[in-house]
């Protein structure tokens, strides 16, 4: 008899084919997976192929158990207990790599975009009152020959330091949990607020989870420059959201580009309020051959453990 696999989203159509033809799919088209609902798959398939938002939480685990493989369409699975995923026996792994390029162009869309004003410049051109090319309008600031840093100086943030450096001539340094030997060159600061303060755009590419929990909070941005931009392509949590809107709302800091929030989908209205801001609807992944490996490496995951083997992405 095929093995159940529960995929909660819907994924390219040739890994979907795929896995028709290995396992008996259920694909769950509701949305996030409430904790009850998560509990209920677990309960009741061999194996579930999830991503961010299906609340795989310490309680999920805690019922009946028929499921043994989570394959996370995702590198970021924050969403998923992967220690009490463990203790009930259940693998997980995720999807490294395959994403670290889209992630780190988006990065690179955020912080040009930004520096440059384009999102209030394209709210300008379709509002129909740009009044045409001025010498002092909308100036916006350099990008090129600044300096970055980096918060969490892992694949994607070494991705986006090196296209920085090598495409725009940039210093690099950056802030990371552990010591880390680099191919850009770039300078490791122990401190984090060193880090805020040496640099002109920050950029933050940590997983999320308890131990980065609002690790970027009030006192980190307040070691800003006054004109230093924000940007954040990791997970929601990791910043202190009320205190990233006063320090744009006050003019602490010159900008932010976000592509996650702490409560996304919902986006606070005075962040939605603030010209200063580029916001992207967590776009990092979303390009279609991204996407597609993404589901190729999930599905590949759950096929090694369904074939008896270690499955190559596993976490726990
Ligand atoms: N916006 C989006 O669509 C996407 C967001 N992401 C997010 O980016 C994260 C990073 O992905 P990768 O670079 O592949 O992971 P990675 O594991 O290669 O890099 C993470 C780095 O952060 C460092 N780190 C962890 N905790 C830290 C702390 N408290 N302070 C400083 N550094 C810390 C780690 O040592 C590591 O070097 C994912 O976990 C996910 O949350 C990933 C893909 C797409
Ligand atoms: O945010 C996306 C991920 O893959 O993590």
């Amino acid at each position: 008899m095929l093995k159940k696999l529960l995929i909660t989203r819907s994924i390219a159509l040739p890994v979907l084919v795929q896995a028709k033809l290995q396992f008996d799919v259920t694909v769950h088209l509701g949305g996030k997976l409430s904790v009850a609902e998560a509990a209920q798959a677990l309960a009741q398939f061999d194996a579930i192929l999830p991503t961010l938002g299906d609340a795989f939480t310490t309680d999920a685990f805690l019922g009946e158990m028929r499921c043994k493989m989570i394959g996370n369409f995702g590198v970021g699975y924050n969403h998923i207990d992967a220690d009490a995923a463990a203790k009930a026996g259940v693998t997980v792994s995720n999807t490294p790599d395959v994403l670290t390029d889209a992630t780190a162009d988006i990065a690179l869309t955020l912080v040009l975009a930004t520096a440059r004003r384009a999102g209030e410049g394209e709210r300008l051109v379709r509002s129909g009152e740009w009044g045409g090319f001025t010498g002092g309008g909308m100036l916006g600031t350099h990008v090129t020959g600044k300096t970055l840093g980096v918060i969490g100086m892992g694949r994607i943030g070494q991705a986006i330091a090196a296209r920085c450096h090598y495409g725009f001539g940039m210093d690099v340094v950056f802030h990371n949990r552990s010591p880390k030997v680099v191919d850009v060159p770039a300078r490791q600061l122990d401190r984090l607020h060193d880090v805020m303060a040496a640099a002109d755009f920050v950029v933050v590419a940590t997983p999320g989870g308890a131990d980065t929990t609002k690790l970027i909070d009030a006192p980190a941005l307040a070691a800003m420059k006054p004109t230093g931009i924000f940007v954040n392509i990791s997970r929601g949590e990791v910043v202190d959201e009320d205190a990233l809107i006063m320090a744009l709302e006050t003019g602490q800091i010159a900008g932010a580009g976000l592509d996650v929030y702490e409560k996304e989908p919902y986006v606070p209205p005075r962040l939605l309020a603030l010209e200063n801001c580029v916001l992207l609807p967590h776009l990092g992944s979303a390009t279609q051959e991204t996407r597609q490996a993404m589901a190729q490496m999930a599905l590949d995951n759950i096929i090694a453990w369904a074939d008896g083997g270690d499955p190559p992405q596993r976490v726990n």
